[in-house]
């Protein structure tokens, strides 16, 4: 049932050509595609937009070097290389992605040749009462950039900052004094920034770029087939739901904030996208507990029939230690472990029509992580059902000496994981999802859509 997925030692091989689209995904082959995107040249009128899209990106690129009076001396002598940096600040965990794309021929694609990606925790909205310290976990990133970008096109590489749902969830002016902080560790920095360089990126952009990222690695925007996959992102603070509807009652029966449309090479696409702002895994399991806007979080303990009956311990959330324990003389297990998540749920995700069908869905963030912690799929991720979810959920919940060990909380987030998806989302039992980490060695995530986003926008 687990797909491999080979990462090719050639470099150049690393991603698709622009030029040679599906190449990557073809060689690294997930058969559950719906359709393997065709390893066949695209019709012209494909391409040549998205060679706008790199030129912009050489653009940018040149009028910050023309500013500074930089010349690049590229260590491939092959070609002009450049670089993007675009910071991830979560709820749960700052990452930093330093793209490097090659120019190979000034009228032929770039191409990304490759990511470097790093990530320190907790998240920036964990240093709430203390900016400065945040301000340091973003200049410790910093460093690696700093010794993975030749020195001479620092100044030419954009450096980007979008924050997500932990400072969404802050009181406005907790994160402006964040966002300043990390402005100020940027200005420092030797790389180019833009006014705008950081923000806290709307949940629909978060949906919105990160469909744009996997539907890019796995070849799938440059296939002649038009089919894309859907994807599934399970934050600590929110969680997002991205697809491209084949059904206009989809459309016409969603929510009108639920559909998002925007340009990318030379097509406009208008998908179901939203981000449920609370509902990520971690805000999740304090809604469960009761625990959200509580403010006695010092005299209190916790209680939920999710953990095991003995179970007494500390768990820090966002910043926030709380106490937390099972029910000793009450009843543990899935049944009533389904019923606490289900208030955090019911009512308040909105079924799309069309998820009762039979697209394929590409799964990430603590959904690969927890299918990975329960032994659903190894490292290299695989191909599950919605139902697999829900019976190793219950072996989870129903034998919590073994499981419990490894992490109480596992019952509690397998659970919630398998309530959103069939009671929230209504997927099917049988709806397959693509359990993925990175593609091709890149991140699935939407820092690499935000990049083609800040090179040209996508106006979304
Ligand atoms: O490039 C990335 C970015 C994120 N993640 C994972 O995705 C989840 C992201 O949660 P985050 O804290 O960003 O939540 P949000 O703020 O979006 O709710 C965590 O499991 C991360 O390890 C990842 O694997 N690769």
């Amino acid at each position: 049932l687990h797909r491999h997925r080979e990462h090719s030692a050639n470099a150049e091989n690393l991603l698709p050509e622009v030029s040679n689209p599906g190449h990557g995904s073809s060689q690294h082959g997930a058969p559950t595609f719906p359709v393997i995107p065709e390893p066949v040249h695209p019709a012209p009128e494909v391409v040549q937009p998205a060679v706008d899209a790199y030129q912009a990106a050489a653009e940018v690129a040149h009028s910050a070097r023309t500013l500074h009076q930089n010349e690049v001396h590229s260590p491939i002598s092959t070609g002009r290389v450049f670089y993007g940096i675009m910071f991830d600040a979560g709820s749960t965990g700052s990452r930093i992605h330093i793209y490097k794309f090659i120019q190979k021929d000034p009228v032929e694609l770039p191409v990304l040749d490759n990511e470097i990606y790093h990530a320190v925790k907790p998240g920036l909205s964990s240093y709430k009462d203390n900016p400065e310290e945040g301000g340091n976990t973003i200049r410790q990133l910093l460093k690696i950039a700093k010794k993975a970008i030749p020195k001479e096109a620092w100044s030419r590489t954009p450096v980007v900052l979008k924050a997500t749902a932990g400072l969404r969830m802050l009181p406005e002016e907790k994160a402006n004094a964040l966002l300043k902080e990390v402005q100020e560790v940027l200005d420092d920095s030797p790389f180019f920034v833009r006014e705008d360089g950081v923000s806290i990126m709307n949940g629909a952009n978060e949906g919105v770029l990160a469909w744009v990222t996997v539907n890019f690695l796995t070849g799938h925007l440059y296939s002649n087939t038009r089919k894309t996959v859907g994807i599934l992102d399970l934050g600590g603070g929110s969680t997002q739901i991205t697809f491209l509807p084949k059904s206009k009652k989809t459309i016409e029966t969603a929510p009108v904030t639920y559909i998002s449309n925007f340009d990318l090479f030379n097509h406009t696409y208008k998908v179901y996208t939203h981000s449920y702002l609370g509902n990520g895994l971690y805000a999740a399991r304090l809604a469960i507990l009761g625990a959200k806007d509580a403010n006695d979080v010092e005299d209190r303990v916790f209680t939920s029939s999710c953990f095991p009956k003995k179970y007494r311990g500390e768990v820090t959330i966002f910043g926030t230690t709380y106490k937390v324990s099972g029910i000793p003389d009450g009843y543990a297990g899935y049944k009533l472990c389904y019923y606490e998540v289900m208030k955090v749920i019911k009512g308040i995700v909105h079924q799309p029509y069309e998820v009762k069908g039979n697209s394929i869905f590409y799964a990430f963030s603590y959904y690969f992580d927890r299918a990975n912690d329960t032994g659903l799929i190894d490292d290299r991720g695989g191909v599950l059902e919605v139902r697999d979810f829900k019976k190793r959920a219950k072996e989870v919940c129903n034998k919590m000496t073994k499981y419990g060990a490894i992490n109480p909380f596992l019952c509690m987030d397998m659970t919630y994981i398998t309530c959103l998806l069939k009671e929230g989302f209504g997927f099917k039992d049988s709806t397959v999802l693509q359990l993925t980490k990175k593609v091709n060695n890149v991140e699935t995530s939407w820092a690499l859509g935000a990049t083609f986003d800040y090179f040209r926008n996508l106006n979304i």
